[in-house]
């Protein structure tokens, strides 16, 4: 049984319909990829997973339960965790101490008192940056920033680990290392779901892939099945120039095809 189910979920704001009918399961040890041109659903997804957004309707299942109605911090406390698009750490807190923070959030819940040293070490080195770990929160590169976003998250030591968009303001070189963290996360039996641009990272560590296109999933499939969908092809394609802006898509203006990304 997968440990998320999302299930006909449909978010409608006013006229606006977010997300139409949306469903798509994560199962443990595996990343699950959230893909989709600019203001498909992906983010409302997200929220309605954690909580944030109530559906129109639909349902979403943790480990069996249907939590669609139930409170965020319930969620969290059963082993959900998320990260935003933008940037939530305490900016005039050290890196350090903002790991102190989630740690003894975490452990609170389980009646620990004060967080260890050693686990605030062993977090920051594994997301890698224990470099930073005395720089104040709202000077350290962006980047490094959503790094921390993610070792604030793992104190909580969760099942399900949601990141939107954890990879901008990486190098290349960062990047790589990030993806290897991200698989090294999955085989210790946690599920991740990944809202991401850079489509070369997503085709490398993603186990399956859902696309959505203005609130649908027009495709959910393996990396390879996903390059080349035809339905893919042509929602990233059928932006307008203006529109087609940003850097995650510019892979797509220059070819037809998937697969010319630069994957594989
Ligand atoms: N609170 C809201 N009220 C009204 N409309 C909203 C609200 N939140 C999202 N929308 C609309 O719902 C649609 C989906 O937005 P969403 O942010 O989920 O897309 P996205 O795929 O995450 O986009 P992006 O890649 O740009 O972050 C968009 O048309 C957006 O304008």
């Amino acid at each position: 049984m997968p440990l998320l189910e999302v299930d006909e979920v449909v978010v409608r704001f006013g006229g606006v319909t977010a997300v139409n009918g949306a469903t798509f399961s994560a199962e443990e040890r595996r990343i699950t990829g959230l893909i989709g041109p600019n203001g498909a659903g992906k983010t409302t997804c997200f929220n309605v997973i954690t909580g944030l957004q109530r559906p129109t309707q639909g349902t979403v299942r943790f480990d069996g339960r249907n939590v669609t109605r139930t409170p965020v911090h319930r969620r969290s406390h059963r082993g959900m965790a998320r990260t935003f698009q933008r940037l939530e750490a305490f900016g005039s807190l050290t890196v350090r101490e903002n790991v102190r923070v989630a740690l003894d959030i975490a452990g609170g819940l389980r009646g620990v008192l004060r967080s260890q040293t050693a686990q605030i070490d062993h977090l920051l080195e594994r997301v890698g940056i224990a470099g930073y770990a005395d720089e104040r929160a709202d000077s350290i590169p962006t980047g490094t920033a959503r790094l921390l976003e993610l070792a604030r998250c793992l104190a909580g030591d969760p099942r399900l680990l949601l990141l939107d968009e954890p990879s901008s303001g990486l190098d290349e070189h960062e990047t790589d290392a990030f993806g290897e963290l991200l698989l090294a996360l999955a085989a210790e039996g946690r599920a991740i779901v990944m809202v991401e641009h850079d489509m070369d990272l997503v085709m490398t560590v993603c186990d399956e892939i859902h696309v959505l296109d203005f609130g649908e999933i027009i495709c959910s499939g393996s990396p390879g099945q996903v390059r080349s969908d035809e339905r893919v092809q042509r929602a990233y394609l059928g932006q307008s120039d203006e529109e087609n802006t940003r850097d995650d898509l510019a892979p797509f203006e220059a070819t037809t095809t998937i697969p010319a990304i630069g994957v594989g």
